[in-house]
């Protein structure tokens, strides 16, 4: 008898997990056709995200300020398989910048399925220098352009029941050193983006908001700004990238790359701090350390 019972169990624990994670299952073919605003796609992240949606077969509009990297990833995109890549070139500082994103696409694609906020300022890597005109600054790209950007696109994902992605970071739910300013930013898109899904549910709201947690990526400015400090590998762009743009198109809440480098200090965050402090700062070699613009 209690053979059998167990055995009901764990036949209902293993169904529920089967079809829980059925619905898991990412197809290229989600992005086929989809119109896609990537931002900070110039160069890192948000490159790699273009050429994968490139891939699979995507409308893309990418943006950042250099026009000649803009101009190279979009033909790299045609190139890649494309249904249409194009750019727009300009400064996030600007919330009017930021809404002509929008309207570009608009103007171009006719509607829009999914919106990548994936850009950030230039900062510094050290110990915070007492400026609080730069974390105003910071604040203004790093998240009031996303939330312009959302407000502005909403009609249209509302339309398409599409997917707003945000690329946050560890540091955006963790408080680390070297990065007060940054770190400042990215904790306000977890407020911002949080509190709005919670009120999309509540209102039946079919749009999307995926926060995505990122740990250590190997792009160019990372590599150039803590190599030496940060003890930890740097995970690969290209797959990083590839997370992001599943989860959106899965419609996750969170996202979470490297799963372990993510999830595990999240784990402790709230149930051993003080570990976890004592832990991260094991991270960090201060005898290589030298304050670096990002
Ligand atoms: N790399 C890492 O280790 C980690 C990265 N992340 C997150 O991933 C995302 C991408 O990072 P990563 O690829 O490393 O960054 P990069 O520095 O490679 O890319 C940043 C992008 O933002 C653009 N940008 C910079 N300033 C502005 C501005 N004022 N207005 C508009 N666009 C601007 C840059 O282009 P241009 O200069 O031409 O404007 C570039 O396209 C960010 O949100 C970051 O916070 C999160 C965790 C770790
Ligand atoms: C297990 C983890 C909790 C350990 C801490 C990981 C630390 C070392 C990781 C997590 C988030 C990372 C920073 C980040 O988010 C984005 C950028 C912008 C980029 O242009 C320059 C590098 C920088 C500052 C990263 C530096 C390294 C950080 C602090």
């Amino acid at each position: 008898m209690a053979l059998l019972k167990a055995l009901v169990v764990f036949t209902g624990i293993f169904l529920a997990v089967y079809f829980y994670s059925a619905g898991d299952v990412f197809e290229p073919a989600m992005l086929k056709g989809k119109r896609v605003i990537v931002t900070g796609a110039s160069s890192g992240i948000g490159e790699q995200m273009a050429y994968h949606l490139a891939k699979m077969g995507s409308h893309i509009l990418i943006t950042a300020r250099t026009e000649e990297k803009l101009k190279k990833v979009v033909a790299q995109c045609t190139h890649l398989g494309a249904a249409s890549a194009h750019y727009i070139a300009g400064s996030m500082d600007t919330m009017t910048f930021a809404k002509l994103v929008v309207h570009k696409a608009e103007n171009l694609f006719g509607g829009l399925d999914m919106l990548i906020l994936n850009h950030i300022g230039h900062t510094y890597f050290g110990y915070f220098d007492g400026n609080i005109d730069h974390v105003r600054d910071l604040l203004e790209i790093n998240v009031l352009s996303y939330a312009t950007m959302t407000v502005a696109a909403l009609p249209m994902l509302k339309k398409s029941n599409g997917n707003v992605v945000v690329v946050s970071s560890v540091a955006g739910k963790i408080g680390l050193p070297l990065t007060v300013p940054y770190s400042t930013t990215k904790f306000a898109l977890d407020g911002f983006f949080s509190s709005l899904r919670m009120e999309f549910i509540q209102q039946n709201i079919d749009v999307s908001i995926t926060l995505c947690i990122i740990s250590y990526i190997d792009t160019d400015s990372a590599l150039k700004t803590v190599s030496g400090v940060i003890q930890q590998p740097a995970a690969p762009k290209e797959e990083c990238a590839l997370e992001i743009i599943k989860g959106g198109a899965l419609r996750k809440r969170e996202v979470y790359y490297q799963y372990h480098a993510t999830k595990i200090p999240l784990l402790l965050r709230d149930w051993a701090p003080e570990l976890l402090q004592s832990l991260l700062l094991k991270n960090y070699n201060m005898d290589n350390f030298q304050r670096k613009e990002v």
